[in-house]
C-alpha cells in the first residue's frame, strides 16, 4: 500500500465512535478525551465542547454529530461523537459507518437501556470492534460489579474485560485511548485506487457554505481537485480539505485511505452534499458507489402557522435556512381556513419537531402556532384510489373509503420487572401487540411491543415514565404499516368545524377523544362576549358538546377616575396577553388549545394519582 508523504499511514489510524444511552455521558468523556490528547488545554476547555449549537448546550443533548482527530501514543484517533436520542438514530448510524470499533458506554448508576441494546445492535451489524466501558463510577450510587456482568452478558465477554471510566474526574481515560490504539482494527482500503469517500454528514455554515465530513474508504482526496459525488453526477471542485481537531485545520496534503475530515466545495445547501452518498475524483472517478445508508423518512407532521400573518414570507426564509443544514427536515405550503398560510412540516420525531419549532422561534424571532402531530396514513378508496395524508383535514369523508394503514413501530422497553403489569397496561390501552420479553439481570426485562407510532407521539413516554417512577426507557423503529379502523374527528367551534383541530382517531376511542377535546377546549379558550358552543363530530354525527358561557369583558371597568397611564398599561397588557391567540372566526383561540389534544389522556392508560 502507498502512502503519499504528509499523510498518515493507515496502519497508524483508529475511527472509533461512542455510542449510549442519553445521557450516560457521550459528550462528557469526548470533552475529557480532548484535554487528555491535549488538543484543547485547560484553559479554553468548557463543557460540551464538541456541541456548537446553543440549543445542544442548553438542554444538555448533542443533536449534530461531531468527528474530531485525536493525537495519541503516535497513532491519529478519529472520534465520532453521536447524539443519543430514538429520533436522531439515522444519525447514530451514519457515524457507524465511518468507524471501526466503537465504545459502548453505560452509567454506572443506570445499567443498560433502550438505546443502549437499539446502539449496540447498530454498531453490531457495521461488524464493529465493541469495547464496552462502564462510566460514572465516581458516582455513590454506581454499581459497576453488577452492571459490568450484565453489560457481559450482553455482548459474551468477561465482566474484568468491561472498562471503567469517570468522564467526570478523567480516571481510566487514558486507558480507554491505549485499548482503543491496541483494539480498534486499522482501517483497511486500496490507495492506488480511484477515490471513494463516504460523506457522513453534511453541515451549513454561514460563512463558507456547507461542510461535507468524509471518510475516505479507497484513494486520495487533494485540494483543488475535481470531485463527483456520485449519486447526482454532479461534480464540484474542492476549495478546501482538512481535519477538525477540534478546530478546522487544512490539510496540504488531502486526506488518505482510513482518514477522517472534510471537504468545503462551495454548494450552498446540504441536500447536494447528501450524507450517504461517495465521493470519487472527477478524472478518474470509482464505477461502484461504497453502500450508502438509510434516507431518513419524516414520520411526524406538524402545521406551522405564524401567528402574526403578515409574517409568512418570514417564516418561509427561516424554514429554507434551516432545511441548508437539515435535509431530514420537509415541509410544504399549506392553508387552513382557521390559521391562514403556513406550512405542513415534516419531522423525524417529536424532540426533532421541538427543536425546529424553537430555532424557528429563537433564530428568526418568529411567533407560531404548531397543531398537534400527527403520522402518516395511506387510505385506499373503493376505487382503488391510494391517498397519502399527512394533514388529517385531509382525511376524506364519506362512506367511500375501503382501506387505512397505519404506521407501526416495533418498539423496546427496559425497565425494572417491577413494573411489567404498569407497562403491559399502559401499551395494551395504546394498541400494543406483545412480541416478546425477556430478562436481562434478575431484576431488569426488556419488553418488547409493536405499537402504532400514533398511540406513541402522544405522550406516550411522559406516562411510561410516570408509571415507572422515571425507570422505564424507550426504543423505536418503524416497522411497516398495519390496516386499522381509524376515524376522523372533527371538532366545531359555532357549528363552523376549524382544520386545525381535526384528529384521525381509532374508531374505539374516537367518543372518548371527542368528549375529552371538547371538555379540554371548554377550559383552554376563554369566555368571549357571546356564547361559543364547542362540538365534536364524526362525520355528521355530533358525539360531544360543551359551551363556553358569554362575559362582557370590560378591563377598563377597575380603573375609575381619570389616570390615563394606568388604563394605557392595562390595555398593553390585555394586547400582550392576545400575541398567543389566534382569531378563529368570531373567536379567540390561544395556541395551548391547538396541541390540547397532545395531552389528551383517552385510552386506559390515565396515572392513578
Ligand atoms: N458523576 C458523573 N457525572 C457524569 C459523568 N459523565 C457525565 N456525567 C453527567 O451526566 C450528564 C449527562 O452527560 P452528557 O455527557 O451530556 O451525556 P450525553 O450522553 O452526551 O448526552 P446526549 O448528548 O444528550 O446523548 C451530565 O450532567 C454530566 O455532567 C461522570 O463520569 N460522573
Amino acid at each position: 500500500m502507498r502512502t503519499q508523504p504528509g499523510q498518515t499511514d493507515p496502519a497508524l489510524i483508529r475511527n472509533f465512535c461512542i455510542i449510549a444511552h442519553i445521557d450516560h455521558g457521550k459528550s462528557t468523556l469526548a470533552d475529557r478525551m480532548l484535554q487528555i490528547t491535549g488538543v484543547v488545554d485547560d484553559r479554553s476547555m468548557r463543557a460540551q465542547y464538541l456541541d456548537r449549537m446553543d440549543i445542544e448546550r442548553e438542554r444538555g443533548i448533542t443533536i449534530k454529530s461531531q468527528a474530531v482527530r485525536l493525537p495519541w501514543d503516535g497513532h491519529v484517533l478519529n472520534m465520532i461523537d453521536t447524539p443519543g436520542h430514538v429520533d436522531f438514530t439515522y444519525e447514530v448510524s451514519r457515524s457507524l459507518q465511518a468507524c471501526e470499533g466503537a465504545i459502548l458506554l453505560v452509567d454506572a448508576a443506570q445499567g443498560i437501556e433502550a438505546q443502549t441494546l437499539a446502539n449496540l445492535y447498530l454498531a453490531m451489524n457495521n461488524d464493529l470492534h465493541i469495547i464496552p466501558v462502564l462510566n460514572k463510577i465516581d458516582l455513590p450510587a454506581a454499581q459497576p460489579e453488577k452492571f459490568a456482568e450484565e453489560l457481559a452478558g450482553l455482548i459474551g465477554c468477561d465482566p474484568s474485560d468491561v472498562l471503567r471510566v469517570s468522564g467526570k474526574t478523567g480516571v481510566g481515560v487514558k486507558e480507554l485511548l491505549d485499548h482503543v490504539v491496541q483494539t480498534v482494527p486499522a482501517p483497511v482500503g486500496d490507495a492506488d485506487a480511484a477515490a471513494r469517500a463516504l460523506i457522513f454528514d453534511s453541515v451549513y455554515d454561514t460563512y463558507r457554505g456547507v461542510v461535507t465530513y468524509v471518510r475516505v474508504v479507497d484513494g486520495h482526496l487533494g485540494k483543488r481537485e475535481r470531485i463527483t459525488m456520485m449519486s447526482t453526477q454532479a461534480t464540484h471542485e474542492t476549495l478546501e480539505i482538512g481535519v477538525i481537531s477540534p478546530e478546522p485545520k487544512v490539510a496540504d496534503k488531502g486526506l488518505g485511505v482510513g482518514e477522517v475530515g472534510y471537504l468545503i466545495t462551495g454548494v450552498k445547501d446540504v441536500r447536494q452534499s447528501r450524507v450517504g452518498d461517495t465521493v470519487t475524483s472527477a478524472a478518474h472517478g470509482a464505477t461502484e458507489m461504497l453502500a450508502g445508508y438509510d434516507h431518513p423518512r419524516p414520520m411526524v407532521f406538524s402545521g406551522l402557522y405564524p401567528i402574526d400573518g403578515d409574517e409568512y414570507p418570514e417564516l418561509r426564509e427561516a424554514l429554507d435556512k434551516l432545511q441548508l443544514n437539515d435535509a431530514s427536515l420537509v415541509y410544504e405550503p399549506e392553508t387552513s381556513a382557521a390559521l391562514g398560510f403556513g406550512f405542513r412540516v415534516g419531522f423525524l420525531g417529536l424532540l426533532h419537531m421541538e427543536i425546529i419549532r424553537e430555532r424557528l422561534e429563537r433564530e428568526f424571532g418568529l411567533s407560531l402556532i404548531s397543531t398537534a402531530p400527527n403520522v402518516v396514513y395511506r387510505v385506499v378508496m373503493e376505487d382503488g384510489k391510494e391517498l397519502t395524508v399527512t394533514n388529517p383535514s385531509e382525511f376524506p369523508t364519506g362512506g367511500k373509503i375501503a382501506q387505512v394503514f397505519e404506521p407501526v413501530t416495533k418498539s423496546t422497553i427496559l425497565a425494572p420487572s417491577e413494573f411489567i403489569g404498569a407497562i403491559m397496561e399502559i401499551c395494551q390501552g395504546r394498541r400494543g401487540q406483545l412480541q416478546g420479553m425477556d430478562y436481562l439481570s434478575e431484576d431488569r426485562v426488556e419488553i418488547r411491543y409493536t405499537l402504532p407510532l400514533g398511540e406513541i407521539i402522544f405522550d406516550f413516554f411522559d406516562q411510561l415514565k410516570s408509571r415507572t417512577r422515571g425507570y422505564a426507557s424507550l426504543d423505536y423503529e418503524p416497522a411497516g404499516e398495519l390496516e386499522s379502523e381509524l376515524v376522523k374527528v372533527d371538532i366545531l367551534l359555532q357549528g363552523e368545524p376549524v382544520d386545525a383541530f381535526s384528529a384521525i382517531v381509532h374508531k374505539d376511542k374516537a367518543y372518548g377523544y371527542g368528549v375529552e377535546m371538547a371538555k379540554k377546549l371548554r377550559e383552554l379558550i376563554p369566555r368571549q362576549q357571546f356564547e361559543v358552543p364547542i362540538q365534536a363530530a364524526i362525520g355528521a354525527r355530533v358525539i360531544a358538546r360543551e359551551n363556553i358561557r358569554a362575559i362582557r369583558k370590560d378591563v377598563l371597568a377597575k380603573c375609575y377616575g381619570g389616570d390615563i397611564s394606568r388604563k394605557r398599561k392595562l390595555l398593553e397588557k390585555q394586547k400582550e396577553g392576545k400575541k398567543r391567540m389566534k382569531m378563529v372566526g368570531r373567536v379567540e383561540v390561544p395556541q395551548e388549545a391547538f396541541v390540547a389534544a397532545l395531552s389528551t389522556e383517552s385510552g386506559t392508560d390515565k396515572p392513578k394519582k
